[in-house]
C-alpha cells in the first residue's frame, strides 16, 4: 500500500513456539506453536486490523509456526484470501548440531561467550549437522526441489543473509516498489539478517539487535526504498 508517497511493508517473527518455550535451540526443526504463541499470532492481526493496515500479499517459510502465525494474523484482519508465498529462503538460520539442545545447558557446557558468538555473532557459524544425520534438510521432502548442495548443515547469520537477502531483492522489493504492502511472518534471525541489510546495521551491533516473537514491525520506505523509519506495532517482551 502506498500511503503520502510511503511505502510499507510489516515483519512478523512467528509467535512463541513450543522450543523458544523449553529453550531448545531451534533452527529449521519444524516444532509448533505454543497456545501462548498463538495468542501473541491473534493479537498481532487484531492490532494491524484495528490499526487499519490491508495487506496486497504475504510471505513466509516452510516452517509451521511462522505459516500458522501468518495463517492466524491475516484470520484477524479478515484477510486469509490475499496471496501468499512460502520459501525455505525465509526459513530460520540453520543451526547445525546445536538444534534440539537446551541453551542453558549449552552454556554450562561451553560458556557463556562461546553460546553467545554462536547465537549472535554475525560470521561464525555453530558446529554443522553430518550429511549422514536424519535431520539433514536433504533428506526432508519438503526440500525436494531444491539442489543438495545449497541446503544448510548449519549456517552463521551471514549465511543466512545470503540467502534471505536475494529473495527479498527479487521476489518481495518489486511488489513494494509497485506500492504493494506485503506482509512478512518469519523468524528471529532471518527477519534480523534482512533488518541488518534494510536498517544497514554493522556486524558489530547486530549483536545486540533482537526481534521479539508475535510483534508487528513496521518499515516505511521511500520510493528507493530507503528506510524513513520503523517502528512496533506495540511493546513487548523479548522471547
Ligand atoms: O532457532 C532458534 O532457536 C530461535 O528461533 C532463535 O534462537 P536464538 O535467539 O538463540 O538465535
Amino acid at each position: 500500500m502506498k500511503k503520502d508517497n510511503c511505502y510499507k511493508a510489516v515483519f512478523i517473527r512467528h509467535g512463541q513456539s513450543e522450543w523458544n518455550k523449553t529453550n531448545q535451540f531451534t533452527g529449521w526443526t519444524d516444532v509448533d506453536l505454543t497456545e501462548e504463541g498463538r495468542a501473541e499470532a491473534k493479537k498481532a492481526g487484531a492490532a494491524l486490523k484495528q490499526a487499519g493496515y490491508h495487506c496486497d500479499l504475504a510471505f513466509t517459510s516452510y516452517l509451521q509456526r511462522a505459516i500458522k502465525t501468518l495463517h492466524l494474523v491475516l484470520g484477524e484482519m479478515d484477510q486469509l484470501w490475499i496471496p501468499e508465498h512460502k520459501s525455505w529462503k525465509l526459513n530460520e538460520r540453520h543451526y547445525g548440531a546445536l538444534q534440539g539442545l537446551n541453551k542453558t545447558d549449552t552454556a554450562r557446557k561451553y560458556g557463556e561467550e562461546q553460546v553467545k558468538v554462536w547465537r549472535r555473532s554475525y560470521d561464525v557459524a555453530p558446529p554443522p549437522l553430518a550429511t549422514d544425520d536424519p535431520r539433514f534438510p536433504g533428506r526432508d521432502l519438503r526440500y525436494a526441489q531444491v539442489p543438495p548442495s545449497v541446503l544448510p548443515a548449519a549456517e552463521s547469520l551471514r549465511d543466512t543473509e545470503m540467502r534471505v537477502l536475494p529473495y527479498w531483492q527479487e521476489q518481495v522489493a518489486p511488489w513494494i516498489r509497485q506500492g504493494k504492502q506485503v506482509l512478512i511472518v518469519a523468524h528471529g534471525n532471518s527477519l534480523r539478517a534482512l533488518a541488518k541489510h534494510i536498517k544497514q546495521i554493522s556486524k558489530e551491533d547486530i549483536v545486540d539487535f533482537e526481534i521479539p516473537t508475535g510483534v508487528p514491525l513496521i518499515f516505511e520506505f521511500t520510493a528507493d526504498l530507503t528506510v524513513i523509519r520503523d517502528y512496533y506495532l506495540y511493546q513487548e517482551k523479548t522471547t
